[in-house]
């Protein structure tokens, strides 16, 4: 049990004793393994039961308070990890149980990647050491006012002198000035910078450079460096916890060993040296970042539908007759219809960011043995999973607010801040939109080379059977038949194939491939979503293929699928008759035994959500509790605002008095 911090009575016990399956086992499923669960309740209740971690109050803080709030939180977090000598894995959870957005988030997950991913083996030695200690803290500096989704368009340059042997860096426009990055509005002292390489009188654009911003005895801006926070930014606390900065240079100088030179060098007479490696592995840091947002879109929507399937059992409406009962919303079946498919997504993209991570190490050894073959694999499945994934998460996390009636809209509910936070994640390492054209580039030139014989594997294997999938029609007769797993990929397959397909047919009507790609980019789009969805579809029928153990466990991870499966049929279902893959009349039949999996899963939906195994700190909502005890505690939460700090307001005087006091002028009153 994870709630460390909940009450006495269990108001949720009567919905866990109708589990059908072992909770522990599946926490186990869920998180990855016993050590896993391990870790992960010894790090949520160690920052839980320390008072420095409270929250429940940060949405009334005002942004100074905020920011010193988060500096606060992170010094005392390392403090811990050092004092407790937390490993690597204790200490990232440590963090992620913090649950604030802060510039620690940037010097981990993007500033020290940047430097392990670009920087030589020499330049690592040096700068490593010094970030591991915090002896320096780093940000990522790359998106600027005027480009952000254009890493090529970006305008800040690195002029080599050969004089010297420095880089000068400067901000040559406004729209040039770094714009964005998170950490370096008043945190960082450091920032991977990237910016146009010009020697020789060249121009051999993008690179990245360490560069120094704040002195490290007093934290001023170093000469020549203009530093500030962007500004507030949506939602009350949420992510104004974080100083996303701007940053403008005015030809600040750098010794040359600090442009990040494993990929491509500058030699000291002033020499660009391209090394035999793909360019795109300038992006790496990018490829990294989105294959962890994966993971964190599990995590972000598990949170919410844990809130709303908790509260959705003990909210109670209508049904009462001759002083009955009423109903629990769960029970309705337009609540089950909604929340369920939200509770299997949360599955589904856990078991593919886990995937994700596996290919992700996969190709990074492949890359290590000079290996570039799985490249372009790794950045279509990255860029296309972070998009789906967020995308869907942020509009879930809307709907669990939705799901829980008006007091999801309250603070306390913890729904408005999540979302707040979580939303820019459809934006930021990659625009959605953006990310899935990406998918679509890679998945036409696929298609472009079926005709050529060559043999498509990994995620795309499945468009080497085309001659099959092109014309074959689903042979499902009975709602039942829904639930054979060869049935649903076979549909998704199709449908994935049929509608690239079609794009690239259209495309090759136009004019030009260029033209032809831009006037069908909506249907690429969608072209992108199916593909994206059949990955997730196949890995968790692959998930099923593994041991799962524990009473009930496996059944419950099949239920979860089909539903994932068979709501995004219905969902598209527009998509799978426009390419002829099933009928109208299979189409319904899909739903029916939709309506059949929401039955079985609601005995076990508030277990399944435990199994997530949430704090009440973590889950930071009133409705959301573990013991379901939401009344008392809505009530209480209200009397925390600083509003009711006095019983008349202030402001009263001035303007609520003259107002009622006043004499009537106007005579139709
Ligand atoms: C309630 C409290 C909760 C608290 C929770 C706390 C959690 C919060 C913590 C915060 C977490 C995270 C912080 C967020 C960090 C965000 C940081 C950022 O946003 S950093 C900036 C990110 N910027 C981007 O992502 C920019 C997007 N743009 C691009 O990636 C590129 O410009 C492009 C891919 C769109 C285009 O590239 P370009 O080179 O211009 O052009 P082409 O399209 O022609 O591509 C050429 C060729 O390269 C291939 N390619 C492209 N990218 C890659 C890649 N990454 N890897 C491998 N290959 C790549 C592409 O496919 C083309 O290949 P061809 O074979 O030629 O077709
Ligand atoms: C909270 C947050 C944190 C961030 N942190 C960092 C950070 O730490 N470091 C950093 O460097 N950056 C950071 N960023 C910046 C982020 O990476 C960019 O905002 C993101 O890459 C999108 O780029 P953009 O803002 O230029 O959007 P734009 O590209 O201007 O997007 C505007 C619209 O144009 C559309 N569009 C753009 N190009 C195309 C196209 N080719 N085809 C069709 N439609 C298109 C988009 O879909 C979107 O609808 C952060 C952003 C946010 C919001």
């Amino acid at each position: 049990m994870a709630a460390v911090d909940g009450g006495e009575v269990d108001h949720l016990a009567g919905e866990r004793a109708t589990a059908h399956f072992d909770v522990d086992a599946m926490k186990v499923a869920w998180a990855g393994s016993r050590h896993a669960v391990e870790v992960n309740d010894r790090m949520a209740r160690l920052v839980a039961s320390d008072p420095v971690f409270r929250k429940d109050t940060r949405t009334m803080l005002s942004r100074k308070e905020l920011f010193k709030d988060t500096l606060k939180k992170a010094a005392h977090a390392w403090k811990r990890i050092v004092e407790l000598r937390l490993t690597e894995e204790e200490a990232n959870l440590l963090r992620l149980y913090v649950d604030q957005p802060g510039y620690v988030d940037l010097h981990w997950g993007m500033f020290v990647p940047a430097i392990k991913g670009q920087g030589t083996e020499e330049q690592q030695k040096k700068w490593v050491p010094m970030a591991y200690k915090f002896q320096i803290i780093g940000c990522y500096a790359q998106t600027e006012l005027g480009h952000g989704s254009n890493v090529q368009g970006l305008e800040t340059t690195a002029t080599f002198d050969p004089n010297t042997d420095e880089f000068v860096v400067h901000s040559p426009t406004l729209t040039s000035s770094k714009w964005w990055p998170g950490g370096l509005g008043k945190a960082s002292t450091h920032a991977v910078v990237y910016a146009r390489l010009i020697t020789q009188g060249k121009d051999y654009g993008i690179h990245g450079f360490i560069v120094q911003l704040r002195s490290l005895d007093d934290h001023s801006p170093l000469p020549g460096i203009t530093l500030g926070d962007i500004g507030g930014k949506f939602g009350s606390g949420a992510y104004n916890s974080m100083d996303n900065g701007v940053l403008r240079f005015d030809h600040v100088r750098i010794p040359r060993d600090q442009m990040l030179m494993r990929l491509s060098q500058v030699t000291r007479e002033g020499k660009y040296v391209h090394s035999d490696v793909p360019k795109q592995l300038l992006y790496g840091t990018m490829v990294y970042v989105r294959q962890t947002i994966v993971a964190d879109a599990s995590k972000a929507l598990s949170r919410a539908v844990c809130i709303a399937v908790r509260y959705s059992a003990i909210r109670k409406q209508f049904g009462s007759q001759a002083g009955g009962p009423e109903t629990q919303v769960l029970n309705y079946k337009t609540q089950q219809s909604r929340l369920f498919p939200l509770l299997a997504s949360a599955y589904a993209y856990r078991f593919v960011g886990e995937w994700l991570k596996w290919l992700y190490t996969d190709v990074m050894q492949k890359l290590e043995a000079k290996d570039y073959s799985t490249l372009p694999e790794a950045h279509a499945c990255t860029a296309g999973l972070k998009s789906v994934t967020t995308s869907a998460t942020a509009d879930a996390i809307e709907e669990c607010r939705k799901l829980c009636g008006g007091h999801g809209y309250l603070n306390s509910s913890g729904l408005p801040e999540l979302f707040a936070v979580y939303v820019p994640a459809c934006t930021y390492e990659g625009d959605n939109v953006v990310l899935l054209l990406q998918v679509a580039r890679f998945l036409m030139k696929t298609v472009s080379q079926l005709a050529s014989g060559k043999q498509p594997v990994g995620t795309t294997a499945y468009m080497g059977n085309i001659q099959y999938l092109m014309q074959c029609k689903s042979a499902v007769n009975t709602a039942g038949d829904w639930l054979n797993p060869a049935a649903i990929k076979e549909v998704f397959e199709a449908r994935a194939l049929r509608m690239a397909v079609n794009c690239a047919q259209n495309i090759s009507k136009a004019p030009s491939q260029e033209e032809g790609f831009s006037e069908l980019s909506p249907d690429l789009l969608e072209s992108a979503v199916a593909h994206v969805q059949l990955i997730i579809v196949t890995k968790f029928f692959e998930k099923l293929q593994q041991d799962i153990i524990g009473h009930g466990v496996k059944e419950q991870l099949q239920n979860l699928c089909n539903i994932y499966a068979l709501f995004l049929l219905h969902k598209h279902l527009g998509d799978f008759l426009s390419t002829g893959c099933i009928t109208p009349k299979q189409g319904a039949l899909a739903n029916e035994q939709l309506g059949r999996l929401y039955a079985q899963v609601r005995p076990n939906a508030v277990a399944l959500v435990d199994a997530f195994d949430y704090t009440d700190h973590y889950l930071s909502s009133v409705l959301g509790r573990y013991d379901g005890d939401v009344y008392p505690a809505l009530y209480a939460e209200a009397w925390k605002d600083p509003l009711n700090e006095t019983v008349i307001p202030d402001g009263y005087q001035e303007h609520l008095r003259p107002l009622l006091k006043q004499q009537l002028k106007f005579s139709r009153l």
